[in-house]
């Protein structure tokens, strides 16, 4: 059954679903993806506190200080971070403070150390504008009850610290959907194997276990196996803890060409075996028992661009992910592409930004059985279908690829 492209994507993403929740610790949690909304059980910052080294004071006291015309207080107290002050600040009087010490009660500013002369247990103030500026107060970046942090939300840098200031050393974040990988053909061979003629080594899976890391979801690797219907089913009902089998090569017409009836053999319901695009025609999907089986193209750009199109999305709303799809951009095609194009095309590019606008170049080579062209690819170029070669100058889609 071929189908378009926009139906292959639907079929996928209405079958599946988010993956269970797991406790993790904190500092493994990166990237990962937060299954729970996060309230705060408390104020940050959780008291008044002072941004800045120097005296807190009576803000009003001082205002009109100057280096001619100081303001001499007497220093009554002195607290470092993490202690707390013994005495409130009253008229005449000021506590030298340290970055992060709280606040004592009374005081309404502080002035920075630079600003002052201390001696003995007097402190001078050469310039007292603008004191009270200098006061974090309790809850100024959250308060109690507050959400910070929604369902859903990627574990970035920022949501790390976020998540330590609350103390929550073991949120909850969905399970990783854990992706098999096995690299069908009898003219495969393991990466570390010597080359014998006829033979090729297994690149597919090394570049899709990257895909598949990128994808937020865990690959395990099953090796490579020949072109044998009973060996790769035998393959197929290994790593029975996976959620997602994926296979490449064998999908399309040739002698060889087994997945579909491995698929046949297994049980295995077919949802599509061909899908409208460029490269990656050939692609068959299939579920049994709610785990979902893809058998992408041998060749590989073919396989990487299935698995961005197709399996990228359903892994991404396994994972959690509220946003499936990557940033799309227009830009302006700096050289020109040639081919005419059928069924929707996919081509590896490099996109930059001039004063002008966003330029984009497709990179040489772009056959179905090479990759070169995506290692300098931080884009893919999307030709509609059916149109004719482009020139110089024609604006086009592009879809930005990450850490390119
Ligand atoms: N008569 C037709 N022939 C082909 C058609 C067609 O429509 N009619 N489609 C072509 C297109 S398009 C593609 S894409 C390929 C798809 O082939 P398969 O998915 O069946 O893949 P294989 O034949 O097994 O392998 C294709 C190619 O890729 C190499 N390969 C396979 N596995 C790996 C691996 N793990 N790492 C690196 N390279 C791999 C393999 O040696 C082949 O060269 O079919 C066309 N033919
Ligand atoms: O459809 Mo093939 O997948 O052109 O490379």
């Amino acid at each position: 059954m071929s189908v378009q492209l926009e139906t292959a994507q639907k079929i996928l993403l209405d079958l599946v679903s988010v993956m269970p929740k797991e406790q993790v610790v904190l500092q493994d949690c990166w990237r990962r993806i937060l299954a729970e909304t996060v309230i705060a059980d408390m104020d940050f910052p959780p008291f008044d506190r002072s941004p800045l080294d120097g005296y807190a004071i009576i803000a009003e006291e001082v205002a009109g200080a100057t280096p001619a015309n100081p303001v001499t207080l007497r220093q009554i107290d002195y607290v470092p971070a993490g202690e707390n002050p013994s005495k409130p600040i009253s008229t005449g009087t000021a506590c030298r403070i340290m970055t992060g010490a709280p606040l004592p009660p009374g005081a309404t500013g502080v002035i920075r150390l630079e600003d002052t002369v201390s001696q003995e247990e007097r402190v001078s103030i050469l310039s007292g504008g603008g004191a009270e500026k200098n006061i974090c107060l309790q809850g100024e970046e959250i308060s109690q009850g507050e959400e910070v942090v929604a369902q859903g939300t990627i574990i970035n840098t920022g949501v790390m610290g976020m998540l330590a200031a609350l103390g929550k050393s073991r949120p909850y974040v969905f399970r990783k959907p854990r992706v098999a990988l096995i690299a069908t053909g009898s003219e495969i061979l393991g990466i570390d194997c010597p080359l014998v003629p006829g033979k090729i080594r297994n690149s597919n899976s090394y570049m899709l276990s990257a895909q598949v890391a990128e994808a937020g979801a865990q690959a395990v690797l099953l090796g490579n196996v020949a072109d044998n219907i009973d060996e790769i089913s035998r393959f197929l009902e290994t790593a029975a803890d996976c959620d997602v089998f994926i296979t490449t090569g064998g999908a399309s017409v040739g002698d060889y060409d087994l997945i579909g009836e491995v698929y046949k053999k297994m049980g295995i319901t077919l949802l599509f075996d061909r899908v409208s695009m460029k490269p990656g025609m050939p692609v068959l999907a299939g579920i049994r028992a709610g785990k979902l089986y893809i058998g992408l193209s041998g060749n590989p750009a073919a396989a990487a661009i299935s698995f961005e199109q197709l399996v990228r999305p359903a892994l991404m709303k396994m994972g959690g992910r509220k946003v499936w799809w990557r940033p799309q951009i227009r830009a302006v095609l700096a050289s020109p592409f040639m081919k005419k194009t059928g069924a929707k095309r996919f081509v590896w590019a490099r996109c930059w930004q001039t004063d002008a606008n966003i330029l984009v170049e497709p990179l040489h080579r772009q056959g179905n059985g090479m990759l070169k062209a995506a290692i300098r690819a931080n884009a893919l170029i999307v030709v509609p279908e059916n149109s004719p070669p482009l020139s110089a100058g024609t604006e086009v889609e592009v879809i930005l690829l990450a850490d390119a």
